[in-house]
């Protein structure tokens, strides 16, 4: 069972959601030179902010030099599109590093294989996009170990770029995949796959807001549920969290904590 941690302000779930990437980070760097961490698009973004540049307390001691970022997903769109995840988190952390701040390790896209426009399947090249998450797969650690997941869940429960009842659920052999008709635009993405979610240390969902309520009561009160978000819950010997507001838990069976 995850651990639920749940707060009323936004403000004090992106410091809770800071505090525990500073605890794994710095778990990580004892064990090692580098901290790898992938992250989401989405409303993750904002909360990063709150909490890595806004939070001066959590900002002093992010090894911004030690970090080695991915992202669990990428929309097949150049990296100053406003549909990029990498854009998105470029403009919102990246961007307001004060100045002189040794910049992380990003990994993003091939940008050179793009093809098609904004993400749109038409005018498209199916073997680029495929080539596309081949490559970013050989960015991947050899181990394919990272050491944190930061992941959304969306109002239809689906994570990463890995929709209900989507056939990318059952990838077992691509550790980055490439869809062409995700339900939500732009269409043309990649994602990690599930074997990828498996071999991490730690995977944490952040969520807020009442919009959320509907999907996390099917995701934490029905047992029989199918959701991605849920699949990732019940994945064995990795440490789920939950990053929460009180209004995205109206009606859930948890006990939630406080971080
Ligand atoms: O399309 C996406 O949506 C999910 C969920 O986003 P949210 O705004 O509901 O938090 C996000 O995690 C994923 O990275 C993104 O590509």
């Amino acid at each position: 069972m995850p651990s639920v941690y749940a707060y009323s302000e936004s403000t004090d779930v992106a410091n809770s959601v800071g505090s525990h990437v500073l605890a794994l980070q710095n778990a990580s760097l004892k064990r090692g030179s580098t901290f790898k961490i992938a992250l989401s698009g989405g409303s993750l973004g904002k909360v990063l902010k709150k909490a890595l540049i806004d939070n001066p307390e959590i900002a002093q001691q992010v090894k911004w030099d030690q970090w080695e970022v991915y992202f669990s997903d990428e929309r097949l769109v150049p990296l100053d599109h406003p549909d990029s995840n990498y854009g998105l988190f470029n403009e919102l952390v990246l961007a307001n590093l004060p100045a002189g701040t040794p910049k992380p390790k990003v990994n993003t896209i091939n940008t050179d294989l793009l093809t098609g426009q904004d993400g749109q399947v038409s005018g498209a090249d199916a073997a680029k996009d495929a080539e596309i998450a081949k490559d970013y797969e050989a960015k991947l650690p050899k181990d394919v170990k990272l050491d944190l997941v930061l992941l959304g869940c969306g109002p239809d429960g689906h994570t990463c770029s890995l929709f209900p009842g989507h056939q990318l659920l059952n990838e077992r052999n691509q550790l980055i995949a490439y869809i062409s008709d995700s339900p939500k635009p732009p269409p043309r993405r990649i994602t990690f796959t599930f074997p990828v979610l498996e071999k991490a240390t730690s995977i944490a969902f952040v969520a807020e807001g009442a919009g959320k309520a509907a999907i996390l009561k099917d995701i934490f009160n029905d047992p029989s549920s199918k959701l991605p978000s849920k699949l990732v819950n019940q994945i064995k010997g990795v440490d789920v969290a939950w990053f929460v507001d009180t209004s995205a838990i109206e009606g859930v069976d948890i006990v939630p904590s406080k971080y």
